[in-house]
C-alpha cells in the first residue's frame, strides 16, 4: 500500500534533493567540472570494451576540454591502461559526487550536451531500469509525482538529459549500467528536474492527495474529541460475560447506544432489553423500530450515529475492527461516538491498538480482563468420519452452503436427528427461527447445521461443536479457517445459562483433530493496524479534484492515492467497484446518490440481485417512484433452485429495504408492502428449511436436468454401501489419506 512506502516522506521531500552527500567545498574544488567544461567534453570511456571513445562533438572538439587535458595529460606520462583507469575512477568519483542540484543546474545551464553515439543505447538502459523502478515511482510521490504520472515525467526527464548530458556524466551512468546505485544517482537529479517542469501537475496531485488523506483519523472528530471519554475493553474469550456486563450499564445509562455486528444480535439485545422493561429501539440497515419514550437503540454499527450524545455506548465485538471489508464501521464508532462512557467487548487481539488510539484521542481507558466461564473441551476421539455419532445438542459447523445441505441430508437419512441450518445468506428473521427452532427442546429439531454465520455473539443451546472440516473458499482459493475464528465457532458450545454450560468441540474427521487444537491453543494474534473508508464528505472533497471520470475511477483512484497512517488500512471495496461499475451508465444520480447506492447490501454474485439493484438506482436517476415489481411464490420451497429463489427474493426485498433508509422516503414509497413480503419470504424460507431434504446447488450453476440426472446416478451408486461422505469433501481428504499412507508405505520400505 502507498501508505506503507511513504512513511511520513511527503510531508518532508527534502532528503531526496541531498541523497547525494555534497558537501559544498566539493563544489568549489577546481577539480569538479563547471557545467561548461561538462558539456564540451568529448572523450567517453566505454566501459563495456574498456577503452576511451569520441563522442561526435557539435564543435568538433576545437575546444580542449578539461576532460581532454586530463586524459591528455594522464596519457602522455605514459600510464597506459592503468592510466586510463585511474582516469575513469577519477572521473566517476567526481562525477560520483556532485551535488545534485548544482549538476541539475549545470545541465541547464547548457545549450547541448555530448552527442552520444552509440553509447545512446547503454545509457538508455539505464533510463528504461529507471522508468520500472518502484522505488523511484514510490519515492517521487514525495514530491507529489503520482504512479500515473511518473513514466511520463520519466520520459521527458530522458529526452532533457539526453539533449544536455556531459560525456562524463553519461559515462559514469553507463559504467553503473541499469542498476540502483544508477537509479539512486539520477533520482535526486529527476526531482529537481520535476519541480521545475511540473509545478502545475504536482499541485494537481497534491490536492488530490490532500483530498484523499486519510492520516490522523482521530481529528475528524472533534466534538467526540472535546469531550473527555472513558473507554472501558471487556477483554476475553468466547463465553466470558464481556457483552452481559456491558449490557448491565447500558441497561443502567439514561441513555444508551448498543452496536452489534450482526442484525440478530442487535434484535436480540431489542428484545431482552425491552423485556427487562427498558424501552429500546432497533436501527438496521433495513429496520427502523422506534420504541416511544425510549432512550436506548440498538443497532448495527454500521448504522451507529456519531451526532447524538449518549451516555453508555457499547460496541459488540471490537477485534472487527481489522475486519478486511467491515473494518471501518468499528473504527468510526471508537473514534466518533459521542458517549461519556464506551463499553468495547471482543477479544485481546486489538487491545494494543485499543490502547494506541485512545492515546492518540486523549480517552481514559480501562481494562477489564475476563476468563471463560467454563473451559471449551476437546473431544478427542473424533466423530471418525461418521456423521453417524452425531448427537443431541451438536452443531455441525460446515463452511459453505453446499457443505451445509448435504451434511442436513446425511443426518436425516441416517440417524433419528432433525437439523435446523443457519448461514449467511438466510434473512436474520429465518436465522432466529431455526435458532428458536434448535433452543427449544420440545421439538425433534436438536441438531443444528451452521456456517461460520453462527460465530459472532449468538447464545444457543449448544453441547458440542463438531467441525465438518477446517478449510474453507476465501473467494480465490481453499485455505484453512484462521484461528481466531476457529476458536469463536467452537465458542458457541457450552454457555453459560444455556442448557449445556459445559462445552465441548470436536472434528467430524481425526485429521482435522490436530489443527483444531492447535487453534484452540493458539494466543490471538496481535493486530497491527485497523480499517478505515473515508465518509461521503471526504469522497466528495477528492471527486471535486478529478471531475471528468466515472464514479468507479473516482473510487480507483481513492485507493491508489489515499494517505495513512501505518496503524490503518484502507477496507477492500471490490464489490462497491462492482456495483459502481455496473450503475456507470445510470443517468440522473448524484455522487451521494451513487456513493450510497454502491453500499447497499447485495451479493455482487447473484445477477438477479444486481439486476434488480440496478433497475432500483435506474427508476431513481428517472426520478420516478420506485416500486418493488416482484411477485411472491406461491408456496415453500420443493427444490434447492427454489430455495436460492426465496433467498434472492428476500435479500432484494431487503435491498429496497434498505434503501428505502438512505434516500428520501418518496423515492422508495413501498416500504409496507415490501416489509410484508419479506416477512412472508422469511417465513417460507424457514417452512422449506424444516422440510428440506434435497441435494443443495450452487448460485447460478444450475447443470442441464441430463447431467443432474448423471450425478444422481452416481450419488446412488456411491450410497449403496451406507452412508458416503459429502461430496465436496470426499476428494480433499481422500487425497490427504492417500497422500499419509503413501508416506508410512514409504518409512516402512526405508526402516526393512
Ligand atoms: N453475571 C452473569 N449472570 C448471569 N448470566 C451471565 C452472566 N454473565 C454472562 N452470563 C450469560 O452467559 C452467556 C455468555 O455471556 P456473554 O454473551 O456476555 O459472553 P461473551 O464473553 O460476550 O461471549 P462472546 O465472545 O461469544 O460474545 C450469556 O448467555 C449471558 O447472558
Ligand atoms: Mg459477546
Amino acid at each position: 500500500m502507498i501508505s506503507e512506502l511513504w512513511g511520513g516522506n511527503i510531508l518532508n521531500p527534502k532528503p531526496f534533493s541531498s541523497s547525494v552527500d555534497t558537501k559544498d567545498d566539493d563544489v568549489k574544488d577546481s577539480s569538479v567540472w563547471s557545467p561548461a567544461e561538462v558539456a564540451e567534453s568529448e572523450f567517453a570511456y566505454d566501459a563495456d570494451v574498456g577503452k576511451a571513445v569520441g563522442f561526435e562533438s557539435e564543435d568538433d572538439g576545437a575546444e580542449s576540454s578539461m576532460c581532454d587535458s586530463t586524459v591528455t595529460e594522464l596519457e602522455d606520462n605514459d600510464s597506459g591502461r592503468d592510466g586510463v583507469d585511474s582516469v575513469r575512477y577519477g572521473q566517476h568519483e567526481h562525477v560520483a559526487s556532485r551535488d545534485p542540484v548544482e549538476l541539475y543546474r549545470a545541465l541547464c545551464s547548457v545549450e547541448r550536451g555530448a552527442k552520444l553515439g552509440h553509447s545512446s543505447s547503454a545509457l538508455m538502459e539505464v533510463f528504461d531500469y529507471f522508468a520500472k523502478s518502484g522505488w523511484a515511482s514510490n519515492q517521487a510521490l514525495a514530491i507529489y509525482i503520482g504512479l500515473s504520472f511518473f513514466p511520463t515525467a520519466v520520459h521527458k526527464f530522458h529526452k532533457f538529459f539526453f539533449k544536455k548530458c556531459s560525456t562524463d556524466v553519461a559515462n559514469y551512468l553507463i559504467s553503473l549500467g541499469p542498476c540502483d546505485k544508477a537509479v539512486k544517482y539520477l533520482f535526486p537529479v529527476f526531482i529537481e528536474y520535476c519541480l521545475k517542469e511540473f509545478p502545475d501537475e504536482i499541485k494537481r496531485f497534491r490536492s488530490i492527495i490532500e483530498s484523499a488523506d486519510l492520516t490522523k483519523p482521530h481529528t475528524w472528530f472533534p466534538f467526540a474529541r472535546a469531550m473527555k471519554r472513558k473507554i472501558i475493553y471487556h477483554c476475553g474469550p468466547t463465553n466470558s460475560g464481556k457483552t452481559y456486563n456491558a449490557l448491565q450499564r447500558f441497561m443502567e445509562a439514561e441513555k444508551g447506544i448498543y452496536c452489534s455486528p450482526l442484525r440478530l444480535l442487535a434484535m436480540e439485545v431489542f428484545d431482552k432489553v425491552n423485556a427487562r422493561g427498558v424501552y429500546c429501539s432497533l436501527l438496521t440497515g433495513q429496520e427502523k423500530k422506534s420504541v416511544p419514550f425510549s432512550n436506548h437503540v440498538a443497532c448495527t454499527v454500521e448504522m451507529v450515529s456519531v451526532d447524538e450524545l449518549y451516555d453508555v455506548a457499547v460496541i459488540d465485538e471490537i477485534q472487527m475492527m481489522a475486519d478486511p471489508t467491515r473494518g471501518y464501521a468499528w473504527t468510526r464508532a471508537l473514534l466518533g461516538l459521542k458517549a461519556d462512557e464506551i463499553h468495547v467487548c471482543g477479544d485481546p487481539s486489538v487491545l494494543k491498538m485499543v490502547r494506541k488510539i485512545c492515546s492518540d484521542t486523549g480517552d481514559e481507558l480501562i481494562e477489564q480482563h475476563y476468563e471463560r466461564f467454563k473451559q471449551l473441551v476437546v473431544e478427542a476421539k473424533t466423530l471418525l468420519g461418521d456423521l453417524k455419532k452425531v448427537r443431541s445438542g451438536d452443531c455441525v459447523v460446515a463452511f459453505s452452503r453446499r457443505e451445509i445441505f448435504e451434511v442436513k441430508m446425511a443426518i436425516e437419512k441416517h440417524t433419528n436427528h432433525r437439523c435446523c441450518v443457519i448461514y449467511g445468506a438466510l434473512p436474520p428473521e429465518t436465522r432466529r427461527q431455526q435458532a428458536n427452532l434448535f433452543n427449544d427442546q420440545d421439538n425433534e429439531f436438536d441438531v443444528l447445521v451452521a456456517s461460520d454465520a453462527v460465530g459472532m455473539g449468538l447464545n444457543l443451546n449448544i453441547r458440542r461443536v463438531v467441525f465438518n472440516g477446517l478449510s474453507k473458499y476465501n473467494g480465490n482459493k481453499i485455505v484453512p479457517v484462521p484461528a481466531s475464528q476457529v476458536k469463536q465457532i467452537a465458542g458457541r458450545a457450552g454457555r453459560r445459562g444455556s442448557r449445556y454450560p459445559e462445552g465441548l468441540t470436536t472434528t467430524l474427521h481425526l485429521d482435522d483433530l490436530d489443527y483444531l487444537i492447535e487453534c484452540l491453543k493458539q494466543p490471538f494474534d496481535e493486530v497491527k493496524r485497523v480499517g478505515l473508508f473515508p465518509f461521503y464528505e471526504q469522497f466528495e472533497l477528492f471527486a471535486a479534484q478529478l471531475p471528468n471520470i466515472t464514479f468507479r475511477q473516482l473510487l480507483e483512484n481513492f485507493g491508489e492515492n489515499c494517505r495513512l497512517d501505518g496503524s490503518y488500512f484502507l477496507c477492500q471495496h471490490d464489490h462497491i467497484k462492482r456495483v459502481a461499475n455496473m450503475l456507470d451508465k445510470v443517468q440522473g444520480l448524484s455522487l451521494e446518490d451513487r456513493f450510497n447506492f454502491c453500499f447497499a447490501p447485495v451479493n455482487v454474485r447473484d445477477p438477479k440481485a444486481m439486476y434488480h439493484l440496478l433497475r432500483f438506482a435506474s427508476t431513481y436517476g428517472q426520478n420516478v417512484p420506485v416500486n418493488i415489481a416482484m411477485g411472491m411464490p406461491k408456496g415453500s420451497a420443493r427444490n434447492d433452485a427454489e430455495l436460492l429463489d426465496l433467498e434472492t427474493r428476500h435479500q432484494v426485498l431487503s435491498m429496497y429495504l434498505w434503501l428505502s433508509n438512505h434516500f428520501k422516503e418518496d423515492t422508495f414509497p413501498y416500504v409496507k408492502k415490501v416489509e410484508a413480503m419479506a416477512t412472508d419470504i422469511a417465513h417460507l424460507l424457514g417452512q422449506s428449511l424444516t422440510k428440506a431434504n434435497w441435494k443443495p446447488e450452487s448460485r447460478g450453476q444450475r447443470k442441464p436436468k441430463s447431467e443432474q440426472k448423471e450425478d444422481e446416478q452416481k450419488e446412488d451408486e456411491k450410497k449403496k454401501d451406507g452412508y458416503s461422505r459429502p461430496h465436496s469433501l470426499v476428494q480433499s481428504f481422500e487425497k490427504k489419506r492417500r497422500e499419509k499412507s503413501l508416506q508410512h508405505e514409504q518409512a516402512g520400505k526405508i526402516a526393512a
